[in-house]
């Protein structure tokens, strides 16, 4: 069988990528392989500003982009392999099935502590998200290692377990905020959970069913990355009649994790945090940089996505260290006719001065959707420029029930130590942080209802010369939509 594109993975980068090939060539031929049963589909897309988007994330049954798109064909299936010579992939069933340009957008796999160890889980999609919960009702304590999203959502979320948060930096949620943002969403972990959700302009993520892959070992992919407010709308309770209690062990990995069998013979005691309970029996123990060794019912690694690039092992890809597919400005791969999007690539190209990657939902469709643009642009000989969506980072996520937007060099990455700072903080309500250099704005963090998001898009878009207004820059009684009208 032959078709014009080929996409592969039915994750948010495969779905929109083949979406957008519909769109530009609705006569063309179009194949969306997925080895997950369902595919992921937005909805409810809405544009917060030039820069900012948001929207619902469904897992649907492939016949709805069937239906939307009636070029395009879905099968589910798992591409074992990659003939680039010859234009052909190879599935895990024998089958095969011949390109003429290919996307690669088969995402991430949990990159998991200690991977095969029973007492140890990663999240990724809704199966290992079940298998989780099912855990959790018998647990009554759990450690939870890593300091990015996942461990964020899941630490604010967990009621009746007790949680040791054992992270590698001086403060929580490192890959999202500075310390000082840190600092004031602190007093949330240990708070009693609010029964009403402060309002938050954010959608929920819904699911029609679950994914069918069970097997997680390297060669078989999971289902797609879940995605906004996967954590909020589930049930996380563990067994004890308890709210949030979260110890956070600050600038520690994980030396070793030990069976209770190894715990008794290894000659050292388990620590239990103040107000913890006393137990010194545990199914497994986990050891500690620092020495020391906290027991648990289980370990959650929410330790960051490794690039699923298996399948291409064969092939001669440029691959960056973070494992990610290599791909230029033109979301080209190395190899000829192969394009890759989404948590799968890595963005090689020179960057924009206020973009970054991160492996988020955004970026994923963002990427999925201007890869199908450069496919068709290179069949039909023509040039495009870059799109605008990857002249700045922007993101909002919800953390701690904040809202939270992160903008531009948000976290002075790569500023150097040349750059000020300019905060404005309001306990329990808002944090604002500005990052400047050479007066001009170059990224921000904002927590709370700020209504700052425009503005400081467009200051650091237009890089604007702020020097003279600087001090005025965070007054809360100067209204600064008005003043750089
Ligand atoms: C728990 C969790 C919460 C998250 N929360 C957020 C959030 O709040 N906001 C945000 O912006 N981002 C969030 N993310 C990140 C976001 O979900 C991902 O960046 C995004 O979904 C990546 O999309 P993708 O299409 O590149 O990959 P995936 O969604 O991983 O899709 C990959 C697809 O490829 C298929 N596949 C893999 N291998 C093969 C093969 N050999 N053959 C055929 N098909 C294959 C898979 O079955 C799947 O359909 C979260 C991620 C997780 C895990
Ligand atoms: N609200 C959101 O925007 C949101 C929520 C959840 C997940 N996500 C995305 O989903 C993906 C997966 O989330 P994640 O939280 O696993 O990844 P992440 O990249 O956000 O964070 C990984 C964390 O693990 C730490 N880490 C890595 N190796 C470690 C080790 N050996 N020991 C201890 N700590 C280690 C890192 O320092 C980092 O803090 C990411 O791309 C993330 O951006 C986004």
């Amino acid at each position: 069988m032959d078709y014009k594109y080929v996409v592969i993975g039915g994750g948010i980068a495969g779905v929109t990528c083949a979406e957008t090939l519909s769109l530009l060539e609705p006569d063309s031929k179009i194949l969306l392989v997925t080895a997950s049963k369902l595919i992921k589909a937005v909805s409810n897309y809405q544009k917060v500003s030039r820069t900012l988007e948001m929207f619902d994330v469904e897992e649907k049954d492939k016949s709805f982009i069937e239906t939307e798109c009636n070029n395009v064909t879905v099968i589910h299936k798992t591409v074992l392999e990659v003939d680039s010579i010859d234009h052909v992939i190879r599935m895990c069933d024998g089958t095969s099935i011949r390109y003429g340009l290919l996307c690669i957008c088969t995402g991430g796999k949990p990159k998991i502590i200690a991977e095969g160890n029973p007492y140890v889980l990663g999240i990724r999609d809704t199966e290992s998200v079940q298998t989780f919960q099912k855990r959790l009702k018998k647990a009554r304590r759990i450690v939870v290692v890593g300091n990015g999203g996942i461990a964020t959502e899941l630490v604010y979320e967990i009621e009746g377990s007790e949680v040791i948060w054992a992270i590698k930096d001086k403060s929580i949620t490192s890959t999202f905020m500075d310390p000082g943002a840190a600092t004031f969403c602190l007093p949330q972990l240990n708070e009693t959970k609010m029964s009403t959700d402060k309002p938050l302009k954010r959608r929920k993520y819904t699911e029609e069913g679950a994914d069918e892959n069970v097997d997680r070992n390297s060669s078989t992919p999971g289902g797609s990355a879940l995605g906004p407010d996967w954590s909020s709308h589930l049930e996380m309770k563990g067994a004890e009649q308890i709210s949030h209690k979260v110890h956070v062990e600050y600038k520690v990995e994980v030396s070793r994790i030990l069976t209770h069998e190894e715990y008794t013979t290894c000659e050292k005691s388990a620590l239990n945090p103040s107000q913890f309970s006393s137990s010194d029996c545990w199914p497994v123990y986990v050891e500690l940089n620092n020495g020391v060794i906290y027991g648990c019912d289980f370990v959650v690694s929410a330790t960051g996505v490794i690039p699923n690039t298996y399948p291409f092992r064969k092939n001669n890809f440029d691959i960056a260290e973070d494992g990610g597919i290599k791909v230029n400005d033109k979301m080209q791969t190395s190899v000829k006719d192969i394009y890759a999007a989404g948590d799968v690539c890595n963005a090689s190209w020179e960057h924009a001065s206020h973009w970054l990657q991160m492996r988020l939902w955004s970026q994923a469709r963002q990427m999925g959707a201007y890869a199908a643009k450069c496919m068709v642009s290179q069949s039909n000989n023509e040039d495009i420029p870059m799109d605008f969506c990857f002249e700045m980072f922007a993101h909002v996520t919800k953390f701690f029930n904040y809202k939270v937007i992160i903008l531009g060099k948000f976290n002075a990455q790569g500023l150097g130590s040349d750059h000020e700072l300019l905060l404005r903080v309001t306990k329990g309500e808002e944090y604002v942080k500005a990052v400047l250099q050479d007066g001009r704005l170059q990224g921000a963090v904002l927590i709370g209802e700020t209504d700052l998001e425009e503005t400081f898009e467009n200051l650091i878009l237009n890089q604007t010369d702020l020097s003279p207004f600087k001090d005025n820059l965070l007054d809360p009684n100067i209204d600064i939509e008005d003043f750089f009208d």
